[in-house]
C-alpha cells in the first residue's frame, strides 16, 4: 500500500453493521492489512457486547462506537464514562440533546479516565441523519429551514459544549468548518461511490466527492459490507480517492 492509500485508509471508518459477531470477524478477516477504522454501531454492540470490542481493539483498531446516546445528562454521563473505559478511539451522542447533555457527556469522559482509561475518545454530536431529507426535516419532524441551517446550529452547539466534531454529511462540511474551524473533526456518512444503491441514505456523496470537501473521515457501510468481494470494494474506493487528485491529506 503505497504512503498516501494508507492516509486515505485510515480516514475510511468501514460500518461493521452485522448482528453477529461471526459476521462482523469474517469481513475483518477479509480486511486484513488494510489500516481502516473500523465502527461498531448499535446492531452489532447489542448482540455482541464489549468484549467483542475489547478483541478488535486487541487486533490493532481503531473504532469508532457508534451507539448515539441521547438521554436525559446524568444518564449520558454514565454511558460515556462507561464507554471511556472501554478504551475506544471515538464515540458519538445526539446534538439534540442539548449542551448540557453534550457536557455531561465530557464529563464522563473525564470521569472515565480518572479511574484509569488508556485515552481520550474524540466525543462527537450527531446533527441531522443523513437519511434525513429536507422535505422530512420540515413537514415531517416539523424543524423549519433548510438541513444545512439545522446541521449547522448543532455543530455550533456540539462545538460550545467542547465536544470534538460533529456526525454529518458530506453536503455540509465546508460550512461546519467554516463555522467551527478546521480542526472541529468531521465525520461523514451518506456515501455512495458512482452508480452504488442510495438504499435508505438522502444526503450523499463519492468518496472522493467528499474528501474533496475537506471531511475528516468517511464511514462507509453497505458499499463494503454487501459488496461480491468487501476487500475489493474497500480497496477500489481508497484507489478512487487517490486519483481524485482532490484530496489533501495536511
Ligand atoms: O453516526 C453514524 O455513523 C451515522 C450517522 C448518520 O447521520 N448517518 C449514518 O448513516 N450513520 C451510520 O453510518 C453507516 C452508513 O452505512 P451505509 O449507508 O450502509 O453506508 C450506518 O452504520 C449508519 O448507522
Amino acid at each position: 500500500m503505497t504512503t498516501t492509500n494508507k492516509q486515505v485508509a485510515e480516514r475510511m471508518m468501514v460500518a461493521l453493521d452485522y448482528a453477529h459477531a461471526e459476521q462482523a470477524e469474517t469481513l475483518i478477516r477479509s480486511l486484513q492489512g488494510i489500516p481502516c477504522y473500523v465502527k461498531v454501531g448499535m446492531q452489532l454492540f447489542y448482540s455482541a457486547g464489549p468484549q467483542f470490542v475489547s478483541k478488535l481493539k486487541e487486533l490493532g483498531y481503531n473504532i469508532f462506537l457508534d451507539l448515539k446516546m441521547h438521554d436525559i445528562p446524568n444518564t449520558v454521563k454514565g454511558g460515556a464514562e462507561s464507554i471511556t473505559r472501554l478504551g475506544v478511539d471515538m464515540f458519538n451522542v445526539h446534538a439534540a440533546g442539548g449542551k448540557q447533555m453534550m457536557e455531561a457527556a465530557m464529563e464522563g469522559v473525564d470521569k472515565g479516565l480518572a479511574s484509569g482509561a488508556k485515552g481520550k475518545p474524540i466525543v462527537i454530536g450527531v446533527t441531522q441523519l443523513t437519511s434525513t431529507s429536507q422535505t422530512v426535516m420540515n413537514d415531517e419532524i416539523g424543524i423549519a429551514g433548510t438541513v444545512e441551517d439545522a446541521v449547522l446550529r448543532y455543530a455550533d452547539l456540539t462545538k460550545a459544549a467542547g465536544l470534538d466534531g460533529v456526525v454529518a454529511s458530506p453536503l455540509e462540511v465546508v460550512r461546519i468548518k467554516q463555522s467551527c474551524g478546521t480542526s472541529f473533526v468531521t465525520v461523514t456518512p451518506g456515501i455512495r461511490p458512482a452508480g452504488a444503491a442510495i438504499g435508505d441514505q438522502s444526503r450523499v456523496m463519492t468518496p472522493a466527492e467528499a474528501f474533496a470537501q475537506g471531511t475528516d473521515y468517511v464511514v462507509i457501510g453497505r458499499p463494503i459490507t454487501a459488496a461480491p468481494d468487501p476487500r475489493e470494494a474497500l480497496e477500489s474506493i481508497i484507489a478512487s480517492v487517490t486519483v481524485s487528485n482532490e484530496y489533501r491529506n495536511e
